[in-house]
C-alpha cells in the first residue's frame, strides 16, 4: 500500500512506538483506509465444535447445508463450506502437511489433549498453519516473519515446539530452520498482531473468537484507547474475499495523523486496559485517554461505567428491529450530540462514547459511518461488532 502514491495511509517509524500508520491527506470519517487478506487464518474453537465453520473460509456452515464437503484424508476432522472452499484448502490451508500434523496433534494420545491445554492446541494449530506457509508459501511466510514480536525459546514455546515438531515431522536441521527459537518468534508475532474473527454477536452469550488471522498491512496499526479508526469483517457475507478486513475512519482526520485502532473494546476501564497492554502487547500505553484516566478516583471511574449502558430515555433502546436491514428509512436514531442532559463537562472524552460506542447490550462495538459516497459523507453509523446500523442525526 506505500507504494502507491494515491493510497490514504503510509507506514513511518515512530520514535516510541516502532512502525506505524499516517493518514497522507485529509480523510473523511467513514472512509476505506484499506482492505487486507490475511496472510494465514486458523481456528480458534475446540475441535468439537469447529464444524459450524468452513475449515477453510470460516463461514458458518448452516446444518441444512447441502454443499457440506469434508477431507478426502481426515473425513470428519475439517469441513468446507463448498467445492471451491475444499479445492483452494487442499493447496493452501489444508495441504496433506497440515491434513496429517491436524490429525496427530488431535488423536487421543495427542500431549495437549492430555493436559487439557487449550491454548496450546490453538498455538500448536498456528504453528502448523505457520510451517505450512513456509513450505507452501515462501514469500507469504517472509510477510509473517517481517511482523512486530521476537522471543528467545522460554519453557512454554520448547514444549510447543517439540509438540508440533513431532505431529509435522519436521526437518530436524534442514534448510527451513525450523528451531525452538524459530517456534518461540513465531507465537511473539501471532500474540501481538492477530485478529479475532468473532463468532455471530448473539447477545445473551460472551464474545467469543471463531478464528484468528494475522494481516501484512493492518498489523502495523498502533493501539489507542481512543481510536480514529476500527475494524470492520463480514466473515459471513458471500463475497469472495470473506475473510478479508476493512479498516475505516471513525471521524474526519488531517493529513499526518496517525491512526490508531483499539486492540480490544473501548470500553475496558484503565486499569484492565493498561494491564491487558502489558501482558499481551508488552507496552505501556500513554494515550490521551489515559493520560486523563491515570488521575482518576475510583468513583469516577464507576461513573464512566454507568455512562456507557446509561441510555435512559434518548432513544438509543436497542431493542427495536432495525437490525435485519439497511434501509435509512428504517433506522433506529442515535443521539449524536454533545450537549446531553446530564452529561459530566469535566469528562473530555465523553464525546467518543456517546457518538462511538455502540448502544446494544454486551457489544462493546465501535461506531463508524459507512463510507461516503461522491464524497458526501454518510449518516449511518455501522457497529463493528454487532453488525447494526443506526442513524446520526447532526
Ligand atoms: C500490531 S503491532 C503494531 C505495529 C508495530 N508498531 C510494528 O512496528 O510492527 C503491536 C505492537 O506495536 C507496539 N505498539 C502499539 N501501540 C502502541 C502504543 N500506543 N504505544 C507504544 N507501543 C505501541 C507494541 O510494541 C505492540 O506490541
Amino acid at each position: 500500500m506505500s507504494h502507491h502514491s494515491n493510497s490514504p495511509i503510509q507506514m513511518v517509524e515512530l520514535e516510541n512506538k516502532g512502525r506505524a500508520l499516517v493518514s497522507t491527506k485529509p480523510l473523511k470519517a467513514g472512509e476505506i483506509l484499506l482492505k487486507d487478506s490475511p496472510i494465514l487464518l486458523y481456528s480458534a474453537l475446540p475441535s468439537s465444535s469447529a464444524a459450524n465453520y468452513c475449515s477453510h473460509c470460516f463461514r458458518t456452515i448452516s446444518s441444512q447445508s447441502t454443499t457440506t464437503l469434508s477431507c478426502p484424508n481426515c473425513s470428519a476432522a475439517s469441513q468446507f463450506c463448498s467445492p471451491q472452499c475444499q479445492s483452494a484448502a487442499l493447496c493452501t490451508s489444508h495441504t496433506p502437511f497440515v491434513c496429517s500434523a491436524l490429525r496427530r496433534l488431535g488423536a487421543a494420545d495427542s500431549p495437549l489433549l492430555l493436559l487439557h491445554h487449550h491454548d496450546g492446541l490453538i498455538q500448536a494449530r498456528f504453528l502448523i498453519a505457520a510451517y505450512n506457509l513456509a513450505i507452501a508459501s515462501p514469500s507469504k511466510f517472509q510477510s509473517l516473519l517481517s511482523l512486530q514480536g521476537d522471543a528467545l525459546s522460554d519453557d512454554a514455546s520448547v514444549f510447543l515446539h517439540s509438540v508440533v515438531s513431532t505431529v509435522c515431522q519436521l526437518p530436524n536441521s534442514g534448510g527451513l530452520g525450523f528451531s525452538a527459537d524459530l517456534t518461540a518468534a513465531l507465537l511473539a508475532k501471532d500474540k501481538l498482531n492477530a485478529f479475532g474473527l468473532m463468532e455471530p454477536f448473539d447477545q445473551g452469550k460472551q464474545r467469543s473468537v471463531r478464528a484468528y488471522g494475522l494481516y501484512p498491512t493492518a498489523s502495523f496499526f498502533n493501539h489507542d484507547c481512543l481510536p480514529n479508526a476500527c475494524r470492520f469483517d463480514y466473515v459471513d457475507s458471500s463475497e469472495f474475499s470473506n475473510t478479508d478486513i476493512t479498516i475505516r475512519v471513525i471521524h474526519d482526520l488531517p493529513a499526518g495523523r496517525e491512526i490508531c485502532l483499539s486492540y480490544f473494546p473501548v470500553n475496558f476501564k484503565y486499569l484492565e486496559r493498561q494491564q491487558r497492554l502489558k501482558e499481551d502487547y508488552d507496552f505501556v500505553c500513554d494515550c490521551d485517554r489515559c493520560k486523563v484516566e491515570a488521575n482518576w478516583s475510583d468513583d469516577e471511574e464507576e461513573g464512566e461505567g454507568e455512562m456507557d449502558h446509561d441510555d435512559g430515555d434518548d432513544g438509543m433502546d436497542e431493542d427495536g428491529d432495525g437490525d435485519d436491514d439497511d434501509e435509512e428509512g428504517d433506522l433506529e436514531t442515535t443521539d449524536c450530540g454533545m450537549d446531553r442532559e446530564g452529561e459530566d463537562d469535566s469528562f473530555p472524552h465523553a464525546y467518543f462514547f456517546v457518538r462511538y460506542m455502540c448502544s446494544v447490550d454486551n457489544c462493546g462495538g465501535t461506531l463508524a459511518p459507512l463510507p461516503p459516497v461522491d464524497a458526501r459523507p454518510s449518516t449511518v453509523m455501522e457497529c463493528n461488532v454487532c453488525g447494526s446500523f443506526s442513524k446520526c442525526e447532526d
